[in-house]
């Protein structure tokens, strides 16, 4: 049986304090951030009000204390099996890339964020050598990296255009996923280094007058362990998933004090937009975790469908993750007004119960490669059940206006409400016509899943052939499983991309 040590069932939150630049210093800026003790978790804004937190970094407090103090142990959680999340909420320019560490750029210095720092350590623990008491796990590790930017989800790891990386989202029995959506591979730190340098540099990104590199949307870096243990000499093996998400959020910010215009505007009220909605799922979250409140207060409503964020968001806030709120604050006065709010909203945080729980896992009965057929059969279902929801929508909302008009028309009143039918009804003919082809690439996504396994038997068949034809085969018996595993989810992820298409323009024709 293993230890799990101690898990954290409410939300950690540590606020960290950036110092002030050289700009600030130069311009004459003070610092009205206190701390009474360092010792302490305790702060004190503006001279009066005062918040405790799970920890408080000061403005000299180095990257690797954070890591130590803060991450490491919950990133250690991910290979026993819990999902973790760790989120960096904060005004622009206050310190949330930096800290994360999103904009790695592949050289480890004392200036790297936890996010190298995490995958090092992940490794490390993934190539520890087994326990030799026949209960130790082996692993694969993979990584996937997306973008919200705009209410608009976008694969970072795909290799295809801008347009083709739209990703829809959709609600399964494992809670809310992205199908889709580029999961490598990845067999050490550095090669997930360099997955994560790719993906950071598509991501959207402008000077603002608040922060000369300011991230225009959210990024959620997501590293996954599956990890497979023998239960015992007889009963087999046992597969789990757990995912570990780093959630780079874009700033909070005020239009008028960022001055922003044209396309910086409009982003800008899609970050707040989406902030806000955090912001109330949150609310919710604590008041119904609150011991003091009413018991209709601690009923309250968790509107987590209001945004993309808070859906994708929704198991980290609420649900079985262990989760981290990274609070980033600027300690200078003209930024006084945001640095409250950011401390009044990660006060909130703190109060948000989870119920962090190890994922459950799956006996290895089934080949992997059949699950995976049972899984996309059911995707198709859903797909078929979504475009007949679709139809009857169509025809309940539609039909009934075009008949209502053309009993207008007879009884002559006139040539306006017949320019009105036309136009419903060539609305009503187009959406028939779009869900037609829908149905069509739900059947191709169908056929296609038909050839999947003679196509993936014939792939591998192949690759083995070719490597077990040379005089000595160069690869390991673990290496050629891993070969194979990759093939399987190039597969799977063509498939994915199949299905999604329909999905996608479905989904926005009904928002
Ligand atoms: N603790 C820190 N120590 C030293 N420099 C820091 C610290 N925190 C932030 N900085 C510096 O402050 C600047 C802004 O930080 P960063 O880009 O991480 O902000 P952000 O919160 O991610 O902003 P945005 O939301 O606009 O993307 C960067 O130059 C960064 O290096």
């Amino acid at each position: 049986m293993q230890n799990l040590g101690t898990v954290p069932d409410t939300v950690q939150v540590a606020v960290r304090i950036r110092p002030l630049s050289s700009q600030e210093l130069a311009g004459g800026h003070h610092n009205v951030i206190i701390q009474p003790n360092p010792a302490e978790p305790r702060l004190i804004a503006r001279g009066a009000e005062e918040f405790t937190f799970t920890e408080v970094y000061g403005p000299t407090v180095s990257q690797a204390e954070v890591y130590d103090r803060s991450v490491r142990s919950i990133v250690l959680k991910l290979l026993q099996g819990f999902n973790v999340s760790i989120l960096a909420y904060g005004q622009t320019g206050s310190g949330k890339t930096y800290t994360i560490g999103t904009s790695f750029d592949g050289r480890l210095t004392n200036q790297s964020g936890i996010l190298p720092r995490a995958l090092l350590d992940i490794f490390d623990a993934v190539n520890a050598p087994p326990e030799g008491d026949g209960s130790s796990a082996s692993y694969r590790v993979f990584c996937s990296f997306m973008e919200l930017y705009q209410e608009h989800v976008y694969d970072l790891l795909s290799h295809r255009n801008r347009y083709e990386r739209l990703l829809g989202i959709r609600e399964d029995t494992e809670g809310v996923i992205v199908p889709g959506l580029t999961e490598l591979a990845v067999s050490s730190a550095e090669e997930t280094f360099r997955w994560l340098m790719v993906g950071a540099n598509s991501r959207a990104t402008a000077p603002t007058r608040m922060n000369k590199e300011s991230n225009r949307s959210h990024t959620i870096f997501t590293v996954i362990i599956r990890s497979r243990r023998k239960t015992n000499a007889t009963a087999g093996e046992h597969v789990r998933i757990s995912k570990l998400h780093f959630v780079d959020l874009a700033g909070s910010e005020r239009a008028k004090k960022s001055r922003a215009s044209g396309d910086r505007l409009r982003e800008s009220i899609q970050i707040n937009k989406g902030l806000l909605a955090l912001g109330n799922v949150i609310s919710a979250l604590a008041s119904s975790s609150g011991t003091s409140q009413t018991k209709s207060a601690r009923t309250t409503f968790v509107s987590y469908r209001d945004s993309k964020l808070t859906r994708l968001l929704q198991n980290s806030l609420g649900g079985n993750s262990i989760t981290l709120m990274l609070a980033c604050v600027s300690p200078a006065d003209y930024n006084i007004e945001e640095t409250i709010s950011t401390l009044r909203y990660a006060d909130r945080a703190l109060s948000i119960r989870n119920k962090p729980a190890r994922t459950p896992p799956a006996s290895m009965g089934q080949s992997s490669s059949m699950a995976e057929v049972e899984r996309l059969s059911k995707t198709v279902s859903e797909l078929r059940t979504e475009n007949d929801q679709l139809r009857r929508r169509i025809a309940a909302e539609l039909k009934p206006a075009i008949e209502a008009g053309l009993a207008g028309g007879k009884n002559g009143t006139g040539r306006h409400l017949a320019a009105q039918n036309r136009l419903l009804h060539g609305q009503l003919q187009s959406s028939i016509e779009e869900s037609t082809r829908n149905e069509l690439r739900a059947s191709i996504a169908e056929n296609a899943l038909g050839r999947l396994e003679p196509l993936v038997l014939h792939e591998l068949r192949t690759e083995y052939d070719d490597l077990t034809g040379m005089a000595t085969c160069p690869l390991s018996g673990d290496e050629l499983r891993t070969k194979c595993e990759e093939i399987l989810l190039r597969y799977r992820t063509e498939y994915e991309a199949l299905q999604q298409r329909p999905t996608a323009q479905h989904r926005s024709t009904l928002d």
